[in-house]
């Protein structure tokens, strides 16, 4: 697992073989120990180079053995290992191609000199682990390149590009050619030098003023950038010892607070995560395809229809990713607008063209429809492409909610016909949610699959219902947000509750920032609100079921959110961004709850995370009942990578079993007792099965659905 040879004589190479990112696997720790001891003890090595085996120097710890503590402890620590590396007294020199990440950076950290390739890339990523460089990162970056530059790596995670990494002074040199044979090079000319200055745990930390201060802006920073996350504050701890305590004790400190983070829920679910992701690209459906058999078609042009926001970014998405695009828009000044903005956005033409004629998409091997959510006008789009189009070329809506299957009626060719559900803005979220009707084929499912990867996008095969899967389970969520209003809770206290649990935004301030007039719409379409209802009706009840009318009258009010000015929120002006509190909206609500009797009472912060977050898991839960979405893995993928679900507590489904499926039953229980005419707080049928067959892990679940009717 860390090939040993010498060349030119002299230089000892050491090369780490564990594809495909050759982690630090127990097997190679104890392969690159016994490789560093033979260079140290053969007299004939005067220089050693460390290197990655097949092109990537190092992707870090091996991040499958983080599970299981005996794993972690098998094999030498990776601390030992750098501290040889480091006190070795002949040069070492790594040489990095592909990436240095993690542990892969501490290990050459631990080197005297850094050579890097000019497009490799470097970074200590571990804080989106739930963890901190445990390994000497937090003591050796700090010592390197200074506080300030250190921090910002290690808080963000970021990958550094060589060319900037030079700059820094993280790598001491840069090749376009064989790195390794500069490397040997290089270490044959540094032989029998002094290499004291070159061992970064010998020198201080550059110092910095108003070190005080400057720790406590930090930690606010740190706070603020993913709150209720312990990474980040243990990072900025970490890194503080490294500007304030001698290298040993820093080093201590660095390994207290690892110990601390690596057994914790939150570094579980953070690694979880990390799986996650790319499990969603082994898709699979009931009908028996899978993602490792089912061959899909190459799309190299694709056309988008309708250049509002949404086509705009799909626009610069699929350029980006290197298709050559055409943007339709029927209405020409619209046209020359989303021109202006794309171009913009891709810093130039990017290969795309532009038309007011739908023809133009005669040529595509995939059109997404990205026009605004009205049924008709879509089936009317639908229609035309069918005829307008290639044979083979694939048909995807952009649709967040409407019926897939009803669109490919509408066409010739509905085993071609699918949801691309891109999240705004679409050139930057990760999430796709690819979603196949009845009548969808395989190979339309993997070539979608296929494209999403090449956007960069966490893409997640679902299947066709009302919402698919995330705004399917956003209703739920939202519902019990606005009988909260109702019952006496205010949008800043929902907000702050769930702010305070990890979502970057609360709902009320999501619900301004994407406009309120979206569900509006939405709800007119399905008869809810609007001129379909009539008069004689209980403004708070629905089919039976409890309704708030709260948004609609919002609406009425012309109160957009953000786009406005005025929303659950007061803005500056229409477009502006800073939320504040509106006295308006106090008496709005007092208002309304006295005109429906309704009387306020005390509500606090964990009723808010229970009623909004249980009833959004328990539709989960019936998702996976429902077959829409394959695997609890696969819905949370789509909260976290498309809904600001927080990476630390996993996904919703991953919370659930985290805090208990029978706490979350009895929860529900609790709740449904209390509001009977709230069917969504009914605790679904497969929950109450898992927890009869006591709880199993989150990876068992399947084996509890299996057997139920799918829909994929
Ligand atoms: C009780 C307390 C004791 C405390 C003991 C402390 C011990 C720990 C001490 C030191 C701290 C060091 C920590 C670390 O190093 S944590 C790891 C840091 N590294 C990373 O976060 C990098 C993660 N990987 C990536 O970002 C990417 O994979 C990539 C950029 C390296 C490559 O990207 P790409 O080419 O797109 O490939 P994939 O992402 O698809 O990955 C391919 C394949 O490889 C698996 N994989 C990637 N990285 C790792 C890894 N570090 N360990 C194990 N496996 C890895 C990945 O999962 C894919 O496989 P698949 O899931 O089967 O598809």
């Amino acid at each position: 697992m860390a090939q040993y040879r010498i060349v030119s004589g002299s230089v000892a190479v050491i090369s780490i073989q564990n594809p495909p990112v050759n982690a630090l696997s127990a097997a190679v720790r104890e392969g690159l120990l016994l490789s560093v001891r033979a260079a140290a003890s053969d007299p004939l090595v005067r220089s050693v180079v460390i290197s990655g085996h097949n092109g990537p120097f190092c992707g870090g710890a091996d991040i499958k053995e983080f599970g299981n503590v005996s794993h972690l402890e098998s094999g030498p620590h990776l601390v030992e290992i750098f501290e040889s590396v480091e006190a070795l007294a002949k040069p070492v020199v790594a040489a990095i191609e592909g990436f240095a990440l993690g542990g892969g950076l501490e290990l050459a950290l631990a080197c005297h000199y850094r050579f890097g390739h000019s497009e490799a890339r470097v970074g200590l990523p571990e804080v989106s682990l739930g963890l901190l460089p445990g390994a000497g990162g937090s003591q050796r970056l700090p010592r390197l390149l200074g506080v300030r530059a250190a921090l910002d790596m290690i808080v963000t995670g970021r990958h550094v590009a060589a060319g900037e990494a030079l700059k820094l002074g993280l790598l001491d040199r840069l090749t376009d050619g064989n790195t390794v044979d500069a490397a040997v090079r290089f270490a044959q000319s540094a032989e029998g030098k002094p290499l004291d200055d070159r061992r970064l745990g010998n020198r201080p930390c550059p110092p910095l003023e108003n070190i005080d201060a400057f720790f406590e802006e930090a930690l606010i920073h740190a706070r603020g950038r993913a709150r209720g996350a312990a990474a980040p504050l243990a990072c900025v701890q970490a890194v503080r010892g490294a500007a304030t305590l001698p290298f040993l004790k820093g080093m201590e400190l660095e390994k207290r607070l690892m110990e601390t983070l690596m057994t914790s829920g939150q570094a579980q679910a953070s690694r979880y995560c990390f799986f996650t992701e790319r499990g969603a690209a082994r898709w699979t459906t009931p009908t028996g395809a899978r993602w490792d058999t089912c061959r899909a078609r190459p799309i190299s042009t694709a056309a988008v229809i309708g250049l509002g926001t949404m086509g705009r970014g799909i626009t610069v998405a699929l350029a980006r990713a290197g298709l050559s695009v055409v943007a339709v828009e029927t209405q020409e000044h619209q046209l020359d607008e989303a021109q202006r903005a794309v171009s913009r956005m891709l810093k130039g033409g990017g290969g795309v063209s532009y038309s007011a004629d739908l023809q133009a998409a005669a040529g595509a091997d995939l059109v997404v429809e990205a026009v605004f959510e009205d049924m008709a006008v879509k089936e009317e789009i639908f229609k035309q492409l069918s005829s307008v189009c290639k044979p083979g070329a694939l048909l995807a809506t952009n649709t967040s909610s409407l019926d897939i299957d009803r669109l490919a009626s509408c066409t010739l060719r509905p085993e071609q016909v699918l949801g691309l559900h891109f999240f705004a803005p679409a050139h930057v979220m990760r999430l796709l949610e690819v979603v196949s009707g009845p009548r969808t084929s395989p190979q339309t499912v993997a070539a979608a699959m296929q494209l999403g990867r090449r956007m960069g996008k966490v893409s997640v095969a679902v299947g066709n219902c009302p919402g698919f899967v995330g705004n399917r389970m956003l209703k739920p969520y939202l519902e019990q947000a606005y009988f909260l209003l109702e019952e006496g809770a205010s949008p800043e206290l929902v907000d702050a509750a769930l702010e305070e649990f990890g979502f970057p935004m609360g709902v009320f301030k999501m619900s301004d920032l994407s406009g309120l007039d979206i569900g509006w719409r939405v709800r007119k379409e399905e008869g809810l609100t609007g001129p379909g209802v009539t008069a004689d009706q209980p403004m708070r009840t629905r089919r039976g079921r409890r309704y708030s009318p709260l948004g609609d009258l919002m609406c009425e009010e012309g109160r957009y959110g953000q786009k406005t000015g005025r929303g659950w929120y007061l803005y500056d002006r229409p477009g502006a961004r800073v939320a504040r509190s509106d006295p308006w909206l106090r008496s709005f609500l007092e208002e309304y709850r006295e005109r429906h009797g309704l009387l306020a009472r005390r509500i606090d912060q964990q009723e808010v995370l229970e009623r909004c977050l249980y009833a959004l898991i328990n539709e989960g839960f019936r998702v996976l009942e429902d077959g829409v979405a394959a695997s609890p893995q696969n819905i949370d993928a789509i909260y976290v990578f498309g809904y600001g679900w927080p990476k630390h507590r996993g996904g919703p489904m991953f919370y659930a079993a985290q805090v208990g499926l029978a706490r979350v039953l009895e929860g529900l229980e609790k709740y449904h007792k209390a509001h009977p005419d709230s069917p969504h707080l009914q605790p679904c049928s497969l929950l109450r099965r898992l927890v009869a067959s006591g709880s199993p892990p989150i990876h068992k679940w399947s084996e509890v659905v299996k057997g139920h009717r799918s829909q994929l």
